[in-house]
């Protein structure tokens, strides 16, 4: 077994560049279905989501030519198949992407259930309504759901929750139709404003990604793009969190840091030091009081949920007390025991932890049950003395490229190991 081993106790100092977003990139590679032209994408995560929806792009039929880690393209014209079947979606949950994507290329789709997830039940109601509302007719049976249409013929429809996965498969359902979509109470996430560019490279009219409602005139035949993904804001999210929890400093590069301000502005909060460049940020936390502060989850342009763990370590040891609620995902709680494992001192009350600050962790073998537990746990890691062994390291490889090598080279000690 694949397990992570960390040597706490360095401070992270330098520089480190982010990758491209995970959440865009496995949005924008199915979306590259519905294109008429080949498509090249640049900056994408070598993660391994990304992998397996290379693999899955092939075995629909598109044809993949592999530039380098980091950029493909992918010639979708031969792609026929708008099946996919549990065997080829269960290793990610974004497979559900394909619904949208088979149904705007093909007028129909069967694609399996995405499989289950350790953060909730996370069910696709809104991505079946915004589907239903276009004209797709929808069926949910043995595991898998069937939509058809004749004509995706547009609509209207108002989204009963900020769903980021209900905005994106609405938007690819109806980029190949020529009416008016009008989707409200949409996702505002950088990631939504990202598939709606790419879009509309291919031709499609998008407006009002990044607001509460988004207008999209599509057209039955589209053209190809070269669009290159944006910096992922939760990977240097981590970083930042990363470098304030080890009392560093460290200069994030490659970033938009307007997507961090919530990040920003709960580390300026609880003590730490954060400057804003163009494309960089640097967090440095060299002799601040580190105190408590107060993380509540919500959809963009709130704080985001997949850094709620992260923080969460990064909280263990402050001066004073402070409180995590997590509004967005039922059981994102998990690396609570795990944390306590490290001599934290948490305690939950439904959505709320409250966290009281200790001296210090002490490294302990402790498993990541989801891809930001394993981050969470890997700045825990950093931060405890001695050292921390980590399974469950399959998760972290879905969102985070060369995370040892990236850690390591601000002074972390950091390795994959086989036990
Ligand atoms: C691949 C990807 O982009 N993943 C991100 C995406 O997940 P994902 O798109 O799955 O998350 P959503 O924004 O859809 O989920 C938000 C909330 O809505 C609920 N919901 C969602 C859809 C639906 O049809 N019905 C329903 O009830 C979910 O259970 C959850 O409570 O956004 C989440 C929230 O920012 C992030 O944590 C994930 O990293
Ligand atoms: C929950 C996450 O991703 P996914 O939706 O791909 O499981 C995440 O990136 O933290």
């Amino acid at each position: 077994m694949e397990k992570l081993l960390v040597r706490g106790g360095n401070k992270l100092v330098g520089e480190v560049k982010i990758s491209g977003a995970k959440n865009a990139a496995v949005a924008i590679l199915p979306a590259t279905l519905i294109a008429g032209e080949p498509c090249t994408i640049e900056n994408l995560p070598d993660i391994s989501d990304v992998k397996i929806l290379i693999e899955m792009l092939e075995e629909l039929g598109a044809k993949v030519v592999v530039h380098d880690a980091n950029t493909i393209t992918v010639d979708p014209r031969e792609a026929n198949s708008f099946h996919a079947p549990h065997g080829l979606v269960k290793k990610f949950r974004a497979s559900y992407y394909l619904m949208g994507a088979f149904l705007s290329r093909f007028k129909k789709a069967k694609v399996a259930l995405p499989g289950g997830c350790k953060i909730g039940p996370r069910p696709i109601d809104q991505h079946l309504k915004g589907f239903e509302a276009l004209g797709a007719q929808v069926n949910v049976d043995s595991g898998e759901v069937e939509l058809n249409s004749a004509k995706i013929c547009g609509g209207h429809v108002y989204m009963d929750i900020v769903s980021v996965g209900a905005t994106i498969n609405t938007m690819l359902a109806a980029a190949c139709c020529t009416n008016l979509t009008v989707i409200e109470n949409v996702a505002k996430e950088p990631e939504v404003v990202d598939v709606a560019n790419f879009l509309s490279a291919l031709g499609v009219s998008v407006r009002g990604a990044g607001t509460d409602i988004i207008r999209i005139e599509g057209k039955e035949k589209l053209g190809g793009c070269v669009h290159s993904v944006i910096p992922d804001r939760i990977e240097a999210g981590t970083y930042m969190v990363a470098a304030a929890a080890t009392r560093g400093d460290v200069t994030i590069t490659d970033v938009i840091p307007k997507h961090l301000d919530p990040i920003t502005a709960k580390l300026r909060e609880s003590g730490a030091t954060v400057e804003e460049g163009d494309d960089f940020v640097r967090v440095r936390c060299n002799g601040n009081v580190i105190k408590g502060t107060d993380i509540k989850t919500f959809p963009y342009p709130g704080y985001p949920t997949d850094l709620q763990q992260p923080m969460m370590s990064y909280l263990t040891c402050i001066e004073g007390t402070a409180t995590v609620t997590e509004n967005i995902f039922e059981n994102r709680f998990q690396h609570v025991d795990e944390l306590i494992r490290m001599g934290a001192d948490i305690y939950v009350e439904g959505r709320m932890a409250v966290v009281k600050g200790v001296e210090t962790l002490k490294g302990a073998e402790v498993k990541a049950t989801d891809l930001r537990a394993g981050s969470a746990l890997i700045i825990a890691g950093m931060m405890a003395e001695g050292k921390t062994k980590i399974s469950g390291v399959e998760h972290v490889k879905r969102g985070y490229e060369n995370i040892d090598q990236k850690l390591n080279s601000l002074g972390a000690d950091i390795k994959f190991i086989k036990e």
